[in-house]
């Protein structure tokens, strides 16, 4: 497929809701937060057929439209051996964000609108302090979250179960473990990489964000009961 001249209106518009606009204002809000900071972190939407991602290795919280990365809906091969297909690449000497094939799990196995990625400390002490392949939580306010991501929301009853991966030095390298992680928890919302961040998906990016800021305020809340020795799961 190649690149057109008009690409550059795949990322040009008026409208604030467009993912070229929208990417740049939710990765500075993302940044606020503590987020993606460091140039890490980060956001990628989906709309139907085309896929919007950030550059790497960026200011994520200096992102301008016309630094995004427009890519199509399936890639028409998807093999790992041949090189990915842009509809839009920045006319900067940029390359697109490393977490490119971990977003495309969550469109793939989710059949997601929007991942999002961050480095939130929340979700870095919690890898830390549950030691084995799931972070666990019960009886909080877990209802903003849904099963599998994109599923019926959970209920206060539930336990929250999020696995964690090991992280690689390379993040194209967390692609299967990550995979294997969506397969074997096919109702986790999340996926945590310890010493890393989150990956957070959900049919929208309304819903991967708001999804994003429930898990943080478990991640912290579960990380301030377990330091003070308060279980973090009861028996219903
Ligand atoms: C800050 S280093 C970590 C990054 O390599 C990566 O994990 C990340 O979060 C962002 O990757 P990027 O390629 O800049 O979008
Ligand atoms: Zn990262």
């Amino acid at each position: 497929m190649a690149e057109n001249h008009d690409a550059d209106a795949l990322v040009t518009s008026t409208d604030p809701l467009h993912p070229a606009n929208l990417i740049p204002e939710l990765c500075a809000s993302f940044y606020r937060l503590g987020w993606v900071t460091g140039t890490g972190g980060g956001i990628c939407i989906r709309t139907g057929d085309k896929v919007y991602i950030a550059p790497s290795g960026v200011q994520k919280e200096r992102i301008e439209p016309s630094h995004i990365f427009v890519l199509p809906y399936p890639q028409p091969d998807p093999s790992p051996h041949t090189d990915r297909i842009f509809l839009r690449r920045p006319k900067l000497n940029l390359k697109e964000s490393a977490c490119t094939p971990l977003f495309w799990n969550a469109f793939e196995k989710r059949n997601a609108g929007s991942c999002i990625h961050t480095h939130s400390q929340n979700a870095v002490m919690a890898t830390l302090l549950w030691e084995g392949d799931l972070f666990e939580i019960s009886h909080q306010m877990i209802k903003g979250v849904r099963t599998g991501g994109n599923g019926k929301t959970l209920s206060y009853l539930d336990t929250l179960k999020v696995p964690i991966i090991a992280n690689t030095p390379d993040e194209e390298d967390l692609k299967d473990s990550m995979a294997e992680a969506m397969e074997k928890y096919p109702d986790a919302a999340a996926i945590l990489v310890r010493r890393h961040g989150i990956y957070v998906w959900g049919d929208d990016w309304q819903k991967a964000k708001t999804q994003t800021e429930c898990l943080d305020y478990l991640f912290e809340i579960g990380v301030k009961m377990k330091l003070a020795g308060i279980p973090t799961v009861l028996n219903n």
